[in-house]
């Protein structure tokens, strides 16, 4: 069955969690939706008990439905260095009114500082199979068990600044953006929601990035990173940006002046937009000179695989059409 879930933006606008059902009876666990990965992994009893404060926990002893996957285990390592790794089992899943009787759940052992510090109880990731770590067998992601009962194999994302949003599955509410929604094919090589993004506009000026540049829709990714040449040309308008060793990135000034240009970049042959307003990230780091300054949502990565993170998807409605292999998106 169709069906939509809130998404809440945790501390920050840092990540934003859905409520996940897991077991009978059922056990509600936060997770972070994250359409940069594949693995569905929740806090579990299995850990010392120091990672889990603070956290709801899966207690898979608890479940009538939870079947053990003896000798299987998986281990995974973000982009940002954050990692986590355990056991693995089957349990019903249900998101809103989803339910996917026989899912594969993968319960911690041992997570990394940022989780047990995080707002989280695990992730539930919607990128391809591909890219799934249980061994020896990959599991499908809880999308691809739950599409075909869908009335359309796609899922939409609506996260907002500071305020609850929504995650839909399997149809397209039209009230949740604005104008009509931009397609791009998907290359599934990766196993990521990946297109090709070969330009970027700053002002009037339109630059380009290598021929073979893509950029991944990545909802488990907190900010909009970028070519270093992009992140530089787009800073170098902002009066009293700076790269800041010290805090590992730009920092901009967090008065929403008028100085901050909106930041273009290609997704597939279409522009999306990131406002200036929604360049400024967080809350202030601090002042130089009297003034005070927050980190900028815009920061650059290295290699041409750019990560279209949660600061896009504030602005733009997200459509992951895994039937016909595209994304779209459209202003919200
Ligand atoms: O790992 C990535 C980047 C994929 Cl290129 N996104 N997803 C995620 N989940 C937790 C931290 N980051």
């Amino acid at each position: 069955a169709d069906s939509s879930v809130t998404a809440t933006p945790e501390s920050g606008d840092v990540e934003y969690t859905i409520p996940v059902k897991i077991g009978t009876p059922a056990q509600t666990l936060n997770l972070n939706l994250d359409t940069g990965s594949s693995d569905l992994w929740v806090f579990s009893n299995s850990q010392v008990t120091s990672q889990l404060t603070g956290h709801d926990v899966y207690n898979p002893s608890k479940s009538s439905t939870w079947k053990k996957l003896a000798g299987f285990s998986w281990s995974i390592q973000y982009a940002d260095g954050s990692g986590a790794s355990g056991d693995v089992g089957t349990d019903t899943v249900t998101i809103g009114s989803s339910t996917v009787g026989t899912q594969v759940v993968e319960i911690a052992k041992t997570v990394s500082s940022s989780f047990t510090s995080g707002s989280n109880d695990g992730l539930i990731g919607l990128a391809y199979g591909k890219l799934n770590t249980v061994s020896p067998v990959q599991a499908k992601t809880w999308f691809e068990n739950i599409m075909s009962s869908l009335s359309n194999k796609l899922f939409t994302a609506t996260l907002y600044h500071n305020k609850a949003g929504s995650y839909d599955f399997g149809y397209i509410d039209s009230k949740k953006y604005t104008g009509t929604i931009k397609y791009t094919p998907i290359s599934t090589r990766s196993g990521w929601w990946e297109f090709p993004s070969t330009s970027y506009k700053v002002g009037a000026t339109t630059y380009s990035n290598p021929s073979t540049a893509t950029g991944i829709a990545d909802t488990g990714t907190t900010l909009l990173l970028v070519s270093s040449g992009a992140a530089k040309t787009y800073y170098k308008t902002v009066s009293g940006a700076q790269a800041n060793s010290q805090v590992g990135g730009y920092i901009v000034p967090c008065a929403k002046s008028a100085s901050l240009p909106a930041f273009y970049f290609s997704v597939g042959s279409n522009l999306a937009s990131v406002s200036g307003a929604n360049v400024i990230y967080g809350s202030s780091l601090g002042t130089i000179g009297g003034v005070s300054y927050c980190f900028g949502a815009i920061q650059p990565i290295s290699g041409n695989q750019y990560i279209f993170g949660d600061v896009f998807f504030k602005q733009n409605f997200g459509v992951f059409d895994y039937g016909r292999t595209r994304f779209g998106f459209a202003p919200h």
